[in-house]
Parts: C-alpha cells; structure tokens; sequence
C-alpha cells in the first residue's frame, strides 16, 4: 500500500477530484438556504398544519400532566392515604399514555409520508435540472459527483423533511410548557435548574461550528469515493488490460480509508452533545435534591411536588438533547443542501433565449458565418469558420485528430455557443429558437454509441417515443439491424444494459443507425459512424446510408476517407480552420491536403496488405 498521510492520502496523481466539491467548506450558516428549503414544504403545509398543531397540542399536553399526576398522586392519595383517589388517578394516567401514544404514531406516520414526498419533489427538481445543464457543465465535473448530489445528498435531507421540522416545534412548546410549570410550582427551585441551560448553550455552540465543518468534510470524501467508483467501474476493461487492479485497489483504500476517519470524526464530535446534556442534565438533579431538600424541610414544597419536579426536570432535557441531536441533523442537511442548491444554481450555458420561437419545419439549409469557439479561454478550437450548406447536401468533415471536425457538429446541434458569429439554420439564428424544435430536427449518430437499459425495441424508439412497433422494425430492416435482433434470445424485447454490454460494436452502430432513421430529421449527423463495422456490414450499411441521406442535409465525419468520396462537398480542416473544400475530384485536382490524407491512407492500407 503507498505510504500515504491522511491529508494526501486520497491525492496522489488526483487532479480529476479537484473539482468544486471543495469550496463549499467554509460558508458560513446560511439562513437564506433554509429559507430556500423550507419553500419544499409550503405546498404541504395546508395539509400539514391542522396535523400538527393537534398532535402538537396532544402530546404537550399529556406530556406535561403525567408529572402533575404524579404530585396529586403523591401529595392527595400516596400520603392522605387515598386508594380510591389513587386508583382514579393512576386510570387517567393510563388513559393519558395511551392519547400520547396514538397521537405521536399517527404523527410520525403521517410526516413520513410529506417527508418522502418533499424528497421526491426535491430529487425530481434537481434531476430535471441537471438534464437542462449544457455540456460544459458536464466537462468540468466527474459523472459520480453528479450521481452523489442526486442521491447521497438528496438522502440526506430525509431526516429534516420527515420529523425534524415538527419534532423542533413540538420540542419547543413542550420545553416552554416546562418552565412555565417549572416556574408556577416554586418559582426559586424553578429558576435554580432552568440557570443551567445557559451554560449548556454556550458549550454547545462551540461545538456547532466544528459539526458543520466535519460533516461537509464527510460528504466532500463520499462524493470523491462515488467518483472514484463511478470512473472505475467505467473504465474496469482499461484496468484489467492494463493490469492496474493492484494500483486502484490501493487508491481505492486510501479513499476509503481518509473517509472512515473523516465520518469517525464528525460522528465523534456529533455524539459530544450526549454528555453535554446529560451533565448538564446530573447539575440540573444536584441542584433540585440540594436545594429541593431543604425547601421540603422548610415547608416551602411538599414530596410531591418535588418527585414532580424530578419528573419534569426528566422531561426537559429530553427535547433539549433532541433540539441538539437536531440541529447537528440540520447541520447535515444544511451540508447536503448546499451542495444541491449549487447545482441547482447553475444556469446553463447554452440558454434559451426568451424571445426564442419555434423553428418551423426546416428544409435544412445551413450558414456557418464566421464562427470562433474555444472550449477553454483563449485555446480556439475552431477559427474564422464559413461554410454554407445547401438543403439536402452531403457534407463530410475530414482533418487530423483534434483538428475540430466534432466542434462544428457540437455547434449546429447547439450544444455550445461560438464565442464569435452564428451558425444560421434556413435564416434563423439557431440562438433566437427554442432548443429542442432545433434538436428534434436535427439527428446524430455519435462515435460513441449509447446504448440505454431496457430493450432493443426502446432503444430504437428513443428516436421516436411515439413510434409503433412497425415504425420501428421497418427502421431496423432499412439499416439492415433486424436479421441480427430476430437472432438475440428475445429478439426485439431482449434487455440490454447500460452501454450495451451484450451488444457487439457493430450492432450498437446499427441501433444507433435505426434510432436515427426513426426521428427522421432533417439534419443528419453521423460522426464516425462507420468506423466499427466490418466491410461486409459497412457494403450493408454505405446501401441503407443512400436511402437514409436522401434528400436530408447531411454532416459526415468518417476518417476512413473511401466512405465520403461520394460526398458533394467534402471540407477539410487543420487546427480549427477550414483549409480546403470541395468535391473528391476537385479536391483531388488541387493535390492539397485533402489528397495528402488520401496518399497516406492508400500507403497505409497498401502496407497493412
Ligand atoms: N470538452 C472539451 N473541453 C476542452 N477541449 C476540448 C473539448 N472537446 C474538444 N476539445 C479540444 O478541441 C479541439 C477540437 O476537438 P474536436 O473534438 O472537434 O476534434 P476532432 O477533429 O473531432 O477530433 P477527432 O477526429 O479526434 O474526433 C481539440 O484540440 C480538443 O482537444
């Protein structure tokens, strides 16, 4: 195992988990956020008030007679030597337990199930909002991170949502409840035990902000834990074929470790308060037998209303030590819900615009006008980019790798802005429509083909929700994907996993091909759809891609350059500017770069044969 000091434990070769997870540690307690959470419980409040204030006022009550009875049964019946008065009393006792007991069932029942539906608004809100989130969001953060917020984070806050909330108002009425008997009983005894709640604050508070800080800590190493799991899970083929299992197992411990401590430590500090209370609470009992005792021989109380004393004093740290186990739970939301609430904050880059209209229907004529774009401040990617696209043309991209091929097509589907100029769809600025009218016209077959849980027959109609069953065969058949889904065991209806593990590369392809065929876009991108497929199924697919172009505006990025010979216009970039343009022949003509690519790949075949 490395040798590793709890600080940098988790850090060797890291700069992946250095993300924003870290800045959240020294906020102060924001009263705005809770402010802000709470507006997750305003639409059930109607609901939960009448509730509330009932099994509030229930369980106030009965907790506060039971000691009352307790000094009438002592003082009235235990020494006047009552028995029927005793037997009264101890009936109603019972009978004031058992109202107690049925009014905090019901209530917990029924707060948890507002709770479970605040969390799910909640979750619902930020899953919703994360799905709005354009792509530079994403560059910035690991997949697990996200996954963490939505889950751990959101989970979280099921404490606060299902009993908190109410627990701390009906904490609070009973505590009042108690001094305010505390002080009618005997007011001297009364204030000598209430002095002690000061002292037990000012101890505490100490302790808050270190919670505070110990729990975010927990929940900064979680994330970083799911992360690490999340890549590694990914990326296990990588691992094993590079046989570094032993090396991320050994970075895995390191993490775990570092967030075992971290977890013992906030849970240490967090179980702190216990004592505080109980010592407090062992003053609290000093003082009442002391002090009580030689007000008994005085005359000035009776034994009764001492062992009530006694009971009362019982029941008045018990919130207190709730309202402190509380408030460190509120600390651990508080943690969780900035977390949320930042990505919640987050706008996305690529916004729409509020005057944005409906595109119509397009015919799919496209004008890159003057297009700069960086991904990061001052590295372009791509430069002083025209390109005009008649409707129904076939366009393919070609260039070294890194040269911006994939940049252009991330512009026209908008899933960035150019830092300078427009891309213009049939006259609109694709900036002045609304994003998905642009997208559900425009379609694309990325390199990396995503195959989503569920069956073969979804997956297609992930293209089009609505399509019958027939729409989608019929688009499998015209990519030449149904002989091989009638083979797998369920054909149509067999399950496939995330990323389609069952799922040879070519057949992913395939799907993909079929997904795109079935939302009929106008605007067809494939980039590097062919690359994958062997040349049998490539013949298939260069037959069902004619079909498949026809009469669209089509992008292909394809590095295999035999597959665009037929293209109208074939564009070629170098460092994210347009070098060349052309057809195969003209370009060929021009012996630019376009026919040194070519060169190069006849000498690579040739010498690969
Ligand atoms: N998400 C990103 N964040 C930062 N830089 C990026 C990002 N995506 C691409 N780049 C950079 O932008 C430049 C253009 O990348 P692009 O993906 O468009 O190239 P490409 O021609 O499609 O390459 P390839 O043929 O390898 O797919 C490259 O220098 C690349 O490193």
């Amino acid at each position: 195992m490395k040798n590793i000091t709890d600080d940098n434990k988790a850090k060797p070769n890291n700069e992946r988990f250095t993300y924003q997870d870290d800045e959240v540690m020294e906020k102060p307690f924001d009263w705005g956020q809770l402010r802000r959470l709470s507006h997750y419980l305003k639409p059930y409040t109607r609901q939960m008030l009448p509730i509330i204030i009932i099994t509030m006022v229930l369980g106030t009550l009965t907790k506060l007679a039971i000691p009352f009875l307790i000094t009438l049964a002592i003082d009235d019946a235990l020494i006047a030597g009552n028995s029927k008065k005793l037997i009264t009393i101890v009936c109603i006792m019972a009978g004031v337990y058992i109202v107690q007991w049925l009014a905090n069932n019901y209530r917990i029942r029924y707060m948890n199930n507002i709770g479970q539906k605040v969390i799910y608004d909640l979750r619902n809100d930020l899953f919703s909002h994360i799905q709005q989130l354009s792509f530079r969001f994403f560059d910035k953060r690991p997949a697990g991170s996200v996954l963490v917020r939505v889950t751990n984070d959101v989970n979280s806050m099921q404490d606060l949502f299902t009993n908190g909330v109410v627990n701390v108002l009906i904490d609070l009425v009973q505590l009042l409840g108690i001094i305010i008997i505390l002080l009618s009983l005997n007011v001297k005894l009364g204030l000598a035990i209430i002095v002690t709640v000061p002292l037990m604050f000012l101890v505490s508070t100490s302790l808050r902000k270190r919670i505070r800080r110990a729990w975010q800590d927990v929940r900064t190493k979680q994330a970083r834990i799911n992360s690490h799991l999340n890549e590694s899970i990914q990326g296990i083929k990588v691992t094993q074929a590079f046989t570094q299992e032993k090396e991320n197992i050994d970075y895995f411990d390191g993490m775990n470790d570092v967030n075992r401590k971290s977890w013992n430590n906030a849970t240490a500090l967090n179980q702190s308060f216990g004592p505080i209370i109980e010592v407090t609470g062992a003053i609290g009992y000093c003082i009442l037998f002391w002090y009580g005792a030689s007000l008994v021989q005085s005359g000035a109380v009776t034994i009764g209303v001492l062992f009530g004393f006694a009971t009362y004093i019982g029941n008045f740290w018990e919130p207190i030590n709730r309202l402190g186990q509380m408030y460190s739970q509120l600390l651990i939301a508080m943690a969780s819900s900035e977390r949320i609430f930042e990505f919640m904050d987050e706008k996305p880059n690529v916004a729409e615009a509020n005057h944005a209209v409906k595109l119509p229907a397009i015919k799919g004529n496209i004008h890159f006008e003057d297009i700069v774009f960086e991904y990061e401040k001052d590295r372009p990617a791509l430069r002083g980019i025209n390109l005009k696209v008649r409707a129904g043309q076939s366009v393919a991209l070609v260039g070294h790798t890194g040269s911006g091929k994939s940049t252009i097509i991330n512009l026209l589907c908008r899933f960035y802005d150019p830092v300078q100029g427009s891309v213009i769809l049939d006259g609109h600025d694709i900036r002045d429509v609304t994003i998905e009218s642009l997208r559900s016209q425009v379609g694309i077959v990325l390199q990396d083909t995503f195959i989503f849980s569920g069956t073969i027959r979804d997956n297609i109609r992930f293209g089009k929700l609505n399509a019958t069953d027939e729409e989608v065969e019929a688009a499998a058949k015209a990519v030449h994907a149904h002989d091989f889904i009638v083979n797998l065991p369920q054909g149509y209806d067999t399950e496939v996993q995330e990323r389609g593990n069952v799922l040879s590369m070519g057949q992913r392809q395939l799907l993909s091909f079929a997904r795109a065929l079935l939302a009929d876009p106008r605007v067809l991108i494939l980039d590097e759809a062919t690359a994958s497929i062997d040349t049998e199924t490539e013949l298939k697919i260069q037959e069902a891609l004619k079909t498949l172009l026809q009469g669209r505006t089509s992008f292909i990025i394809a590095h295999r350059l035999s597959t665009i010979r037929s293209c109208d216009n074939i564009v070629v970039l170098d460092h994210g500017r347009i070098m060349e343009t052309g057809n195969h022949d003209q370009l060929m003509e021009h012996q630019g770069i376009y026919y040194g690519l070519i060169q190069a790949q006849y000498r690579f075949l040739s010498e690969a044969s």
